[in-house]
């Protein structure tokens, strides 16, 4: 059990449940192959069965931590903070969010868009999940929308999801991990047919990066 006054300081954002930080290469989307910190935040009940960090989702057990550390950690390493889980929109963002670009540093955020946004974003990267979809304001704002392809009637989800973003959303499609022999080529295919969408890997895991 956590004390009251930290359970205070985690709901105003002045700590929150970090899981882990690691500075590395954007792996995905629009921003792969740029280098950029990565702050892990714990805690998410949206529970996609092929989450490849399940161990993010319980956040008790990820220390609450000072916000004011994080961002001076942060800080050492590149000019991009990005924030991501477990569901980083569990918790209230503004104030992460206000002193990382207190410190230039750009910040982008990897959501489901499941819950109501906070913070300040200089790139809103939005993967609906099935099972808790976006907010309205989530499809208003992402910058990329990044769908997970894990089996053939996704495509018709992620046209559904496209349908409900904002126009100028960069649309992509990313192979589920384990399923990404047989739905990677499906995939090529798919965006050659429909160019509007683009392929995204998970480069980290074939450079074997964090
Ligand atoms: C671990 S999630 C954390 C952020 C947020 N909860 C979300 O889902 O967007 C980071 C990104 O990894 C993607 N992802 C998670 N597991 C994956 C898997 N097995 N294969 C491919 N992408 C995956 C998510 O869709 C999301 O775009
Ligand atoms: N290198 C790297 N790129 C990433 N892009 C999104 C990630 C995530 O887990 O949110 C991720 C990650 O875990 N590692
Ligand atoms: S929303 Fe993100 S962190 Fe949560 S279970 Fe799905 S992929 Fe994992
Ligand atoms: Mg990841």
């Amino acid at each position: 059990m956590i004390s009251k006054e930290i359970q205070l300081a985690v709901n105003k954002g002045e700590m929150l449940p970090l899981m882990e930080e690691f500075y590395t290469i954007q792996g995905e989307g629009f921003h792969t192959g740029t280098a950029a910190y990565f702050i892990r935040i714990g805690g998410c009940d949206v529970g996609c069965h092929w989450c490849d960090v399940k161990e993010s989702w319980n956040a008790d057990l990820h220390p609450p931590t000072e916000t004011d550390l994080i961002v001076a950690n942060a800080a050492n390493y590149a000019d991009t903070v990005v924030v991501t889980g477990g569901e980083p929109l569990t918790w209230d963002m503004n104030l992460l969010t206000k002193k990382l670009k207190a410190k230039n540093l750009k910040v982008h955020i990897e959501t489901s868009g499941a819950y109501d946004v906070s913070g300040t974003w200089d790139w809103f990267c939005l993967s609906p999940k099935k099972t808790k979809l976006p907010v309205q304001t989530a499809y208003d704002i992402a910058d990329e929308l990044k769908v997970i392809i894990y089996n053939k009637h996704d495509f018709q989800f992620a046209e559904e999801q496209a349908a409900k973003v904002n126009p100028k959303a960069i649309l992509f499609l990313q192979p589920e991990w384990s399923k990404k022999e047989e739905m990677t080529p499906q995939i090529v295919d798919y965006v050659m047919k429909n160019p509007k969408w683009r392929v995204s890997l998970q480069t980290h895991k074939y450079l074997n990066i964090p």
